[in-house]
């Protein structure tokens, strides 16, 4: 009997899931496991998990349990770093080898490192990308270093994504060893939510739940809702659910690939014809995989204060940071998207590109600290996306741009001309 472990890592779904289909197809038994994050504080002095984050991650790991128990198998959920839980699980189950999706960040990278250091075998398969990266016009290292450049260049070639692969319908049985282990209960884990009802990802309504069964159910509702077909005039609204497609949080933690979506977006314009709004998400989930090839590129460089930037000055003001954090900077718009990501979890698109630039440019702190500001708060917390869009607006990319700088008193004539935002986040 050939038996492996299976290491959820961020992608929390049983479809389109090819490091799972590899290991299921190489063992006759399977042990799947999540290690939940240790409780721990940034180097910034607050928890690396906010509550919205645990909250949104319990629902979606109950909607996996669920389905794994429905083909056979059970998530057996354990708290603690990787590195030291999964070699004392190998040990009880008397297994070497790990089956996992390969993430191109340091300290995920560290994680696989470790474990192999330790003696383990870890098989890791790249799939969290939109694009293949073995399809790219270009190697991975000569990826261009300006997002335009890299679009013309996936465009022209005709690039396109792989189809997603399909549901595993039936998983190998788990060895009666790992019916032993102790599963965490995630009711005690998570909390109790609380999320404000003018929140515009609601995820503690079923229909906005985290998990594949919602994603998926929310991928049908965005795309029969005619909403593709107005988003790139709607993408940069502040209020409501409406506005952008709010895939992201699916996306992050998972449960929806981007190839899921890219099928049914090309399957919507089939039917009903494509326009600049259905190619703006093309353009969109372009930006994501971006930002992973720019991981792949470039690696622990993008984590450095000075990013790629070596003549850069970086500055740093706690008591600035701190009152940024809070909502108390004393910029009623920046105050009032803080306060938004503090009660809901969620942020607009242009609400993090305000309060970032304010953060880096105006208050003249360091762009890491309000990179685990986010990775803390946001539920739509993605490691590259987040690390990618920060150093972007730091000016510390590849962009050539040296000053991302946002004009506060502009964007609220633009995008908020009434003050209803201001309004609606007063408090
Ligand atoms: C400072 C800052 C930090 C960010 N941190 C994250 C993060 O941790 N996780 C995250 O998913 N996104 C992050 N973003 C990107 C973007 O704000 C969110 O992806 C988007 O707001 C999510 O809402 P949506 O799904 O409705 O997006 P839509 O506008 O509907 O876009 C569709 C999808 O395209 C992708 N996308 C859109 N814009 C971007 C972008 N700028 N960069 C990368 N991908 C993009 C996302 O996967 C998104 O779900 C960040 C942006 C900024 C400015």
């Amino acid at each position: 009997m050939k038996q492996a472990v299976y290491w959820f890592r961020n992608d929390l779904r049983l479809s389109d899931n090819a490091a799972l289909a590899h290991a299921c197809q190489q063992a006759d038994q399977i042990t799947l496991v999540y290690c939940l994050p240790p409780e721990e504080n940034t180097q910034w002095g607050f928890a690396r998990l906010g509550q919205h984050r645990k909250s949104f991650l319990a629902d979606t790991l109950i909607d996996l349990a669920a389905q794994c128990v429905q083909r056979g198998n059970r998530l057996l959920i354990v708290e603690g770093v990787p590195t030291m839980v999964l070699p004392s699980i190998l040990q009880n189950l008397k297994a070497n080898t790990v089956y996992c999706e390969a993430i191109a960040a340091p300290y995920e990278m560290a994680q696989v490192e470790e474990l192999r250091t330790q003696g383990y075998c870890i098989e890791t398969i790249w799939q969290s990308s939109l694009l293949d990266p073995s399809t790219l016009p270009f190697h991975p290292q000569d990826l261009p270093l300006i997002f335009t450049t890299f679009r013309q260049q996936i465009e022209q070639s005709g690039t396109v994504p792989p189809a997603p692969l399909d549901l595993i319908k039936h998983l190998p049985a788990a060895p009666s060893t790992a019916q032993a282990l102790h599963s965490v209960d995630l009711s005690e884990w998570a909390g109790t939510p609380s999320v404000d009802e003018r929140s515009a990802f609601p995820y503690h309504h079923p229909q906005w739940h985290g998990g594949a069964t919602a994603a998926l159910a929310h991928l049908q509702r965005y795309f029969a809702s005619g909403l593709a077909d107005q988003y790139k005039h709607t993408r940069n609204g502040l209020i409501g659910c409406d506005y952008s497609s709010k895939f992201s949080p699916w996306l992050a933690s998972g449960a929806l690939s981007a190839r899921q979506i890219y099928q049914q977006l090309i399957a919507h314009e089939a039917i009903n014809g494509a326009n600049e709004s259905t190619y703006w998400i093309w353009f969109e989930l372009l930006w994501r995989d971006y930002f992973r090839l720019l991981h792949l590129r470039f690696g622990s460089q993008l984590y450095h204060a000075k990013g790629l930037n070596d003549a850069a000055t970086i500055s740093h003001q706690a008591d600035y940071f701190f009152k940024w954090c809070q909502g108390e900077t004393g910029q009623p718009f920046i105050d009032a998207g803080i306060r938004e990501l503090a009660a809901t979890g969620y942020l607009s698109n242009r609400m993090r590109q305000n309060v970032a630039s304010f953060l880096i440019h105006d208050l003249q702190c360091d762009w890491r600290a309000g990179a685990a500001w986010f990775e803390s708060q946001l539920i739509d917390y993605d490691v590259y996306s987040n690390q990618g869009n920060w150093l972007y607006l730091a000016g510390l990319g590849t962009d050539p741009r040296p000053n991302r700088r946002f004009n506060i008193e502009k964007q609220i004539k633009n995008y908020d001309p009434n003050h209803d935002y201001l309004q609606l986040w007063s408090h």
